[in-house]
């Protein structure tokens, strides 16, 4: 699934209308029909649990707002009376000639099942009164369409402009005069709080894609308004109040317990707090071909196993040939590990052997091999030389470098700690090793300090594992700079430097220098623990080492990860027990 920035949604929007001729006014509708789907799949799923209420026109015989009720009354005489009447006659008419005579709710008439557009009732409809909040743009339009559908289902709706409904324009105008013509109760904000008693749910269709900064005026008042209202809230396309590229939210901005977001992921959905915003999202087509983005040369992915597959060519089900051996997987090298620290090391070196690879090698300072002895029976261990105290020193990358001459990817930094001459260890492996890097951990600070662009150019793929922290000091840039928009700036250090980025965090960031960019599915804040970035780099050479060109392993690594993080999460009673090793076990 793709994901797009405001800009790019705005480029896709005037594509489909002006090359494709599909009228603005048809996208419109289909929002804001999917929107009010949406909702009336929530009032469903609410209405569960209470007593099945009786059709509502055998009760009331349509009271206002009843219109989808009403019709379901229409059904059900039908069913009674075969024949009777044209309006149900299409379907439902096919139905009760090849009826089954032994179903229904009077003796010997036809079960009649209905589809279709009478899908759309909401069950227990009569709990429900949504506030429909419009702003002047096309976000208003769409929830102006909501609205409409929302009444068809027999939902109770009122709508509050946040400015005065003359001055919308353009398609959302059309759908004022609409909403107006289809009597739906409407009034503009007049200052101060609206009250919200009385309604079930609010769906905030004040800014969209549109936005530009903090919301202001009557937009502000509104936000701020039903976050303290303890109403359940719908979004339409994106929060009011999130910056829909970055994912910052601006003082005030809605929170959601359900986005409908409209043809494409925005970024801002995908990046803290944004996601937090957002609450559940939901995306929907609204008629903007997807394979568009595609054509228009977007790169931006949510990462799923159809993205894995299909837009990276990542053989997930991971077939091992029957007449392979440990060489055919390939092997890992990794330089990890010292005194105080070897742990890093050995999650690192287990986790590659987990992720598949055929053989692992651990190297570390000499002085600690002997202590190492037995640590995990499948790893083989190197004597890398380094210091007495077993630390690391600069000539110890030769040692590195010998070891990596036949093996297939080369992994670094977990553990390592600092040490002297760090910056001129870490440029003779860079120079030297001619398979795949990754790199990580006190590797990615040493880095910080190098201008490592005036290093000899590699052939072979540098992958980088930075946490924001690292991110921070590789960027040059406070923590909280590479939290305010993890996805932009990712992609243009990948860019920038011609290196393979994994940003680690909730949602994943893996960005390549060719300008593409996965967003990670899977996770759990259970491995928020020490040892779990160590664990996905050893993934990520894993794969390496059995073939995976480097974009591929990143993200299918990082997919991975995740994935037997959550397993782990579920594995113990409770999540915050989760320790790296356990993470390798789940793999
Ligand atoms: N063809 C399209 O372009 C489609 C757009 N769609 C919807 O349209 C949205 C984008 O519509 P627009 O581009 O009209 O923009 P918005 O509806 O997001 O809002 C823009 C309007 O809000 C006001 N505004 C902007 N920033 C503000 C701020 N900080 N405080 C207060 N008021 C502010 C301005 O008057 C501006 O005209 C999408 O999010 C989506 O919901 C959908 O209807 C589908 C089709
Ligand atoms: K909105």
């Amino acid at each position: 699934m793709h994901i797009v920035t405001a800009e790019e949604m705005r480029r896709l929007d005037r594509i489909t209308i002006e090359r494709l001729g599909i009228p603005a006014v048809a996208l419109m509708e289909n929002a804001g029909r999917a929107i009010a789907e949406e909702i009336i799949a929530l009032c469903r799923r609410r209405g569960v649990g209470r007593a099945p209420l009786p059709a509502r026109a055998a009760r009331d015989g349509g009271a206002p707002h009843s219109a989808g009720a009403w019709a379901a009354g229409a059904a059900h005489e039908e069913a009674a009376a075969p024949g009777a009447g044209a309006a149900w006659n299409t379907a439902a008419g096919r139905a009760l000639r090849g009826g089954n005579p032994s179903g229904g709710a009077l003796a010997g008439a036809p079960k009649l099942h209905i589809s279709g557009d009478a899908a759309l009732m909401a069950e227990h409809a009569e709990d429900e009164h949504w506030l429909v909040l419009v702003g002047k743009g096309n976000n208003g339009g769409d929830g102006l369409v909501a609205a409409r559908y929302l009444r068809e289902a027999g939902i109770a709706v009122s709508l509050l402009y946040a400015v005065p409904p003359e001055s919308l324009t353009g398609e959302a105008a059309l759908q004022r005069d609409a909403a107006a013509a289809m009597g739906l109760p409407a009034a503009v904000h007049g200052g101060g709080s609206p009250g919200f008693a009385g309604y079930s749910g609010v769906l905030d269709a004040l800014l969209g894609t549109g936005a530009a900064g903090a919301p202001r005026g009557a937009y502000a008042e509104l936000i701020a308004a039903v976050n303290g209202s303890g109403k359940p809230v719908v979004s339409a396309d994106i929060p009011s109040g999130l910056n829909a590229d970055t994912g910052e939210t601006h003082e005030p901005c809605i929170q959601a317990s359900l986005t409908v977001c409209l043809a494409f992921l925005k970024r801002g959905l995908l990046q803290y707090p944004g996601s937090g915003a957002a609450g559940r999202i939901v995306v929907r087509s609204i008629g903007i071909p997807a394979g568009l983005a595609r054509e228009e040369g977007l790169s931006a992915y949510w990462l799923t196993p159809a993205v894995l597959e299909g837009v990276l060519g990542v053989d997930v089900s991971r077939r091992r040939v029957p007449d392979g051996h440990k060489g055919t997987y390939g092997h890992v090298l990794v330089a990890a590990g010292s005194l105080r620290m070897s742990g890093a090391g050995l999650i690192a070196a287990r986790a590659s052997l987990r992720a598949g690879c055929g053989l692992a090698t651990w190297a570390v300072p000499g002085k600690l091999l002997p202590l190492l002895v037995g640590a995990a029976p499948e790893l083989m261990l190197a004597d890398a030389g380094g210091q007495a105290d077993g630390t690391w020193n600069a000539e110890a990358a030769e040692e590195v470098l010998n070891l990596a001459e036949k093996k297939d990817v080369l992994a670094v930094g977990p553990g390592i700690g600092r040490f002297q001459e760090d910056k001129e260890w870490l440029k003779r492996i860079w120079e030297g090793a001619e398979c795949p890097l990754v790199v990580d951990a006190d590797a990615l600070n040493i880095l910080a300090e190098c201008d490592y662009r005036s290093w000899k150019s590699r052939r072979e793929p540098v992958i980088l594992t930075p946490h924001p922290g690292e991110m921070a000091r590789l960027a040059g840039v406070s923590t909280m700079e590479i939290q305010r928009d993890r996805i932009g700036l990712a992609l243009s250090y990948a860019r920038e430097r011609g290196v393979i980025l994994v940003l680690k965090g909730a949602h994943t960031v893996i960005a390549s220098p060719d300008g593409r960019i996965f967003v990670n599915t899977t996770g759990h804040p259970g491995m928020a623990t020490g040892g779990a970035g160590d664990c996905l780099t050893g993934i990520i050479a894993g794969l390496l080492a059995q073939g995976l060109e480097g974009v591929q392993a990143a993200a299918f690594g990082v997919y991975l990860h995740g994935l037997a993080g959550e397993k782990a999460a579920l594995l113990r009673d409770d999540p915050a027990s989760v320790i790296a090793s356990d993470i390798i076990e789940a793999l």
